[in-house]
This record gives C-alpha cells, structure tokens and sequence, in this order.
C-alpha cells in the first residue's frame, strides 16, 4: 500500500551553500499494508519525524522512492485526500482563526469534494461523533478548546477525506495520559471503521502495543528491526532489546 523503498536522505550543515551534508536517513526500505498500523519507535533524533515527512511527500528524498498504492507520493494529486497526518504540536496544527466546522472541512474543500447542503452539516456531526464530540463544537475556536479536544479535531479532519493511510507523528504525546487513552481508542476505532492504514510515530512503547500490528525499531535512519507486535518482547537484536526496556516506564 504504502511503499519506502531504498530512501536516503540528508541534510546540508552550516547553511544554504555548505557542503557538508548530514546523513539522517541510510537505505530505508519497507511496506506498510492496507489496514495496518505500523508504529516507528526509536530514539530522538533517529530520524522516526524526517522520515514521516519523505512519507507525507513534504519533502522530497536524495535517492529513493515512496509510493502510495505504486504511484509518487511527491505528485500532489496523489496524496490529496488519500494520505493525512496528525502531528504532536496540534495547536499550530489548526488555524487559530478557523472554527472547528471550517477547521474539519477544509481539506475536502481543498479536494473539491465538499458535500452538498444539508449533507455538509451531516458529515461534520458524523466526524465529531467519531471522534467523540458533539455538534456543539462545530461553532468552537481552538482557544475555546482543550488540548484532548483539539487533537481529536484534528483527528476529524485528517479522515474526513477518507485517506488509506494517515501518518500519527507523536499525535498523541502531548496529551494527559488519561486522555491519550481516550484518543487512542478512538484512534483504534477509526482504523477498523475506515480500513485506513496508519503509520504510528512514537517514543511511547505502551501506546505502540496497543494499537499497532507491527514495530520498526530505528537506529541512526536505519531499520534495526521490524518484529509483529507480539513479538516485541522477542526482539533479536541487542539495542531493539535495550531501547525496549528504556522505553518501559512500568
Ligand atoms: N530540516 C532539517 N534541516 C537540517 N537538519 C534536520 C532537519 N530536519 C531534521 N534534521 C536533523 O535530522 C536528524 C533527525 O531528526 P528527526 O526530527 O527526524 O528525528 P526524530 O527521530 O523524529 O527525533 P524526535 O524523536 O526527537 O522528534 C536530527 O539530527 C535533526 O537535527
């Protein structure tokens, strides 16, 4: 469904015209099928964020490809409305001047597929409900909003065009853990709900266990490990072992 094939990508040192180039990602290949949850934990800096913006086609890779169902995603009619993100930093993740309802229909109009009539106003209360809310918050400003709440807007917008596949970078981080929970259940429902992949960016071994059918354990841009998730107590390789064990806090 969504494949990385062989990317390598680095970034320039010291400024637009130095020569030096940091490596970040090394020959990173591997598929994420239809309907999975593939989660990348690794530690920071590893590369887990550089490599799910090559996957969103927000940037573009040195050498490499990443194809969504075997077309670019750099070509922007392929991504539009098949492929969404939710990112940790939700409040500049949504435009402050934006109200909820505007904030959720933005990418359809975008897509040009904005329902017709009363069909608008039933869709944006059918993706609040999925997400938890009520259509009281459709006349709402993300000021007026917690930080649970707005991630879960956000959460609405990202599968209002119905994507394959949507990519969670740390979506769920910033949030009380008792309200991660929350999300990510609805997380979870959501992916049985609309059989979308995801691609589940993460430092939290728990949240990763619970919603992901495989794990790639990154080191220095490079796959160290993919195990099913079942197996991660299993891990072979040492540092997958003693990143794990870092990783759990109980
Ligand atoms: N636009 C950029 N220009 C230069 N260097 C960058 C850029 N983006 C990322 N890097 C560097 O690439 C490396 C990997 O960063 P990246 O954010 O992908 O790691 P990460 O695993 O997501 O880290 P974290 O878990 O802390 O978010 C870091 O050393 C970072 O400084």
């Amino acid at each position: 469904m969504l494949k990385v094939d062989h990317i390598h990508k680095s970034y320039s040192q010291g400024g637009l015209f130095a020569r030096n180039r940091k490596p970040v990602l090394h020959d990173v290949s591997f598929e994420c099928l239809g309907g999975e949850c593939l989660g990348i934990i690794g530690e920071s800096g590893s590369g887990k964020s550089t490599l799910g913006r090559l996957m969103l086609g927000m940037e573009r890779p040195d050498q490499g490809t990443i194809l969504l169902e075997g077309k670019s995603v750099l070509d922007s009619k392929v991504r539009r409305g098949r492929i969404s993100a939710v990112f940790q930093d939700y409040k500049s993740s949504i435009n402050p001047f934006f109200n909820v309802e505007e904030a959720i229909m933005e990418p359809l109009r975008i897509q040009k597929k904005k329902p017709e009539g009363n069909s608008d106003s039933l869709k944006i209360d059918v993706l609040l409900s999925q997400v938890g809310l009520d259509s009281s918050y459709r006349s709402r400003y993300p000021h007026e909003l917690s930080g649970g709440e707005v991630q879960r807007v956000c959460i609405a917008r990202a599968i209002s065009t119905e994507p394959q596949c949507i990519v969670l970078d740390e979506a769920i981080s910033s949030l009380d853990v008792s309200v991660q929970t929350q999300v990510l259940h609805v997380l979870k429902e959501l992916k049985e709900m609309y059989h979308m992949s995801y691609v589940f960016i993460t430092h939290d071994i728990q949240a990763a266990a619970y919603i992901c059918d495989r794990v790639i354990i990154f080191r220095e841009g490079q796959i160290e490990e993919m195990v099913p998730t079942e197996q991660l107590k299993h891990v072979k390789s040492e540092y997958a072992r003693k990143l794990l064990d870092h990783l759990i806090t109980f």
